[in-house]
């Protein structure tokens, strides 16, 4: 059961005069039928009945449309639209009534059946008059005569008895249903309209008159059709609703029906045709104010069920709306979240493209990478074939060498053997070294007052070294590049020993600096030059010179190896105390240059030669860059010719070529050396001729060729007598000098090593820590010194 609305405050005797209307959705239907209620029931109060089926039992009956939440609740919606909808309805019904001045109530109630509802709602409320549809108006017709709507039927059946029920359609009466008939007797349509006028007005007798004057005027006016008469009832009925207007006509129709004399028949009969007359103009009337009335009603109903629909449409539409809103925004919520993961994915997208690019790019690197290493691997496995060959014939040179090897062995130590024997009776020279500061101290820090020489090698300082009288060379940097090489070629010089050659005592690695015996008596150059004042050497110890040069060079060039002096010139030979020639720097070149000894002879650069732009210099040599011992005899024949003429070397070669051919040498002799015998200085001119050819070939030997000169003219010289300007110091037995001072022994004494030396000079070395020969440079048995008496004594007689 529902909700009643209205109804409970219907008290009983309401019910008895109350109308009820039974209306449904249908608003055409249901304004036809209360219409009709008002027009028949004029003065009496009209409650309109709604049942309604209620959702719960609609939701419950419609399986399809109990199947889902959703559905459910979109039927529930339409149904409190639908509710929503016939209150409004139920409002204007309410309202129409109230403006034709009709008292309305209005009753709302849910219910699970329609039809049963209502005629439960009959039973309960003991409802006495309801009105309500036959059938749809569709079905209307003149000859429609019973009811069609089921629930109609339903309630005509079910009623209780005591209510009396008006079935109506499009506004007619269609049937009554009453106590009498409810089995399914038809009464006529008189008694049915006669009833509803007799409950309407308690005045029954006005009633009864006006129905009984309907009735003769219906006989009368038999020319009236059924519609005709319908509506003249409907007036009569339209009277009754307006009560106080109505009571007028019902009061003139009252007179209009008085009971004549049958004098006065004549007479009334007119008066009634005239009645009658102006009753049926008044019936036209108001048939067509009531159809316009009609028309009109219906056409705002109309209009307002429009409005109505419209209304719940919009408002239907509103609620969509809202939800389609929020839908939207949801919708638009998720679309941005979905574009959003769209963007980050693509981003992703993008950076997986890079990588994969990146990636793409380093896939190509590595396999060409990894094709370049196949290709080296293929490059590796033959070279390793080929070092597998090359290491097999290897094996069998190795094989061969060890072999070689230990031949080479076995004959080392039979050199060594021989080198032991060497030994014993060579004198073995060990090279001094000296540090720095010793060479410093030496030369008082290099003071320029003990330079002696300034040569392109380096300057040369005299100095004091271990109480030795000494001169030192001081080398340049360049040269070898390695100590080791450096040290090797001075030791190889250290022992080269020989009277005209002068003494390598040492060196000093640190500063590159060679350590001389020191020769004090100055260069040729300078005699020649006659510089500080020397007197020009006399001829015969020019011929001493040069025969103990030749001598020295043919120690040079017999010496294993092979030693060229590279830079032979008067400067580098010095002359002693006693007038000994003494070649100097030879063997430089070897520390100087990086040549490589190619048999006797020496590749050394033009360019770190100096003898290069000397006048002395093998032309040779300046062609080729070989250095030969030949060219050591092309400078020797340059320097016996400037003995011979004393001249510079410019044009020498030439002019004396001249003097000879022209038979004239005497014109180019150096007349400061005294009268050359001619025979001998056309010797020693033509000697020197032949060295300085430019054809190393055709230079003589040193030995059999120019020795073999010089030798017998030296002898003879010798054998002449002494020769004159330094003939003291010239023939001082070289036995009476002192190998350390280099001067005649004033008190000489025997050491360990069987040398003597004079006393002062051999303690001094004795003193500086020395255990050593200063001749043979092997260690001193002793340090005992004897006097040589026998040599004082002849040093003693030579002196007076
Ligand atoms: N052991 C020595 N004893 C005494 N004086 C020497 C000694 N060695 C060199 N001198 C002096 O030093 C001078 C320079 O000699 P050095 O050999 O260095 O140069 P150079 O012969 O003049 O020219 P260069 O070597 O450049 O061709 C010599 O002329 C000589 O006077």
């Amino acid at each position: 059961m529902g909700s009643i609305d209205g109804i409970m405050e219907l008290k009983a005797y309401d019910v008895e005069d109350t109308i009820f209307v039974a209306v449904g959705k249908n608003v055409e239907k249901s304004k036809t039928t209360l219409f009709w209620a008002v027009q028949s029931f004029a003065g009496k109060k009209i409650c309109v009945l709604h049942v309604q089926q209620s959702d719960n039992a609609v939701s419950l009956t419609d399986p399809k449309l109990a199947v889902t939440k959703p559905k459910q609740d979109m039927f529930r919606a339409f149904h409190e639209l639908e509710k929503e909808k016939m209150h409004d309805v139920l409002n204007q019904y309410c309202l129409i009534l109230a403006l034709e001045g009709v008292r309305t109530d209005k009753v709302w109630i849910e219910m699970d059946n329609i039809e049963k509802g209502i005629v439960e709602l009959i039973a309960r409320y003991n409802i006495r008059w309801l009105v309500m549809g036959a059938a749809a108006d569709k079905y209307y017709s003149e000859k429609l005569e019973g009811i069609k709507s089921k629930k109609a039927m339903f309630v005509h059946q079910h009623a209780p008895i005591s209510c009396h029920i008006w079935f109506v359609c499009k506004g007619c009466l269609i049937y009554t249903s009453t106590n009498e008939n409810r089995d399914g007797r038809k009464d006529s349509l008189e008694a049915e309209v006669g009833l509803p006028l007799l409950l309407l007005n308690s005045e029954s007798e006005v009633k009864q008159a006006e129905h009984l004057t309907l009735g003769s005027y219906k006989q009368t006016h038999s020319s009236l059709d059924d519609d005709d008469w319908e509506e003249i009832e409907g007036f009569n009925f339209h009277c009754a609703v307006h009560s106080s207007q109505s009571s007028n006509i019902v009061l003139r129709t009252s007179k209009m029906v008085p009971f004549q004399t049958d004098k006065e028949e004549k007479n009334r009969g007119l008066t009634t045709e005239n009645t009658c007359y102006i009753l049926e103009q008044a019936i036209l009337d108001a048939k067509d104010s009531k159809q316009k009335a009609f028309e009109e009603a219906v056409k705002r109903w109309k209009e307002e069920d429009d409005a109505m629909e419209a209304k719940c449409k919009a408002k239907a539409l509103e609620n969509l709306c809202v939800k389609e809103m929020s839908l939207r925004k949801e919708m638009e919520g998720v679309l941005a979240r979905e574009k959003e993961e769209i963007e980050r994915t693509k981003d992703q997208c993008d950076e997986f493209m890079k990588e994969l690019q990146v990636v793409q790019e380093q896939k190509s690197a590595l396999e060409s990478h990894l094709a370049e290493s196949n290709r080296n691997v293929k490059d590796l496995e033959e070279k390793i074939i080929s070092a597998v060959e090359l290491l097999i014939s290897y094996k069998e040179r190795r094989d061969a060498a060890r072999r070689e090897y230990e031949n080479a062995i076995r004959e080392a130590n039979r050199l060594k053997k021989l080198a032991k024997v060497e030994a014993t009776s060579f004198c073995r020279s060990e090279i001094l070294e000296f540090s720095f500061m010793e060479i410093n101290e030496a030369t008082q820090q290099l003071d320029p007052s003990w330079r002696i020489g300034e040569g392109r090698y380096g300057n040369v300082y005299k100095g004091i070294l271990r109480h030795v009288h000494v001169a030192i060379k001081m080398l340049p940097s360049y040269g070898y590049q390695s100590q080791l090489d450096f040290q090797n070629g001075v030791e190889v010089l250290c022992r080269v020993r020989h009277p005209h050659l002068v003494t390598l005592i040492g060196t000093c690695l640190e500063s590159r600096s060679l350590v001389y015996e020191y020769v004090r008596n100055g260069s040729l150059e300078d005699y020649l030059e006659c510089k500080n004042k020397r007197l020009p050497l006399p001829w015969k110890s020019r011929i001493h010179v040069a025969t103990e040069i030749c001598s020295a060079l043919i120690f040079l060039h017999s010496n294993k190896p092979c030693i060229i002096h590279g830079n032979l010139k008067p400067s580098k030979i010095l002359l002693d105390a006693n007038s000994v020639s003494k070649l100097n720097d030879f063997g430089i070149s070897y520390l100087i240059s990086r040549g490589e000894r190619v048999g006797d002879t020496i590749p050394v650069s033009n360019k770190s030669n100096p003898n290069l732009t000397s006048a002395y210099a093998d032309p040779e040599y300046l062609e080729t860059g070989m250095l030969t011992p030949e060219s050591d005899v092309y400078s020797f024949g340059i320097i016996l010719l400037r003995l011979l003429t004393g001249r510079p070397v410019a044009g020498l070669v030439k002019d004396v070529k001249c003097a000879l051919e022209k038979e004239n040498l005497g014109a180019v002799l150096d007349c400061c050396s005294g009268e050359w015998p001619v025979g001998q200085a056309e010797l020693l001119a033509k000697l020197a001729l032949n060295c300085c050819e430019n054809n190393r070939l055709n230079r003589p030997d040193l030995v059999s060729e120019i020795w073999s000169v010089l030798e017998p003219l030296r002898a003879s010289c010798t054998d002449s007598g002494p020769c004159t300007g330094s003939k003291d110091l010239h023939c001082i037995p070289s036995h009476f000098v002192c190998p350390i001072f280099q001067e005649v022994m004033k008190d000489p004494q025997i050491a360990a090593d069987g040398f003597t030396y004079d006393a002062e000079a051999i303690r001094g070395w004795l003193k500086s820590g020395h255990n050593t020969s200063p001749m043979t440079n092997l260690k001193l048995a002793h340090c005992n010194l004897l006097p040589n008496h026998a040599l004082h004594q002849a040093i003693q007689e030579w002196r007076q």
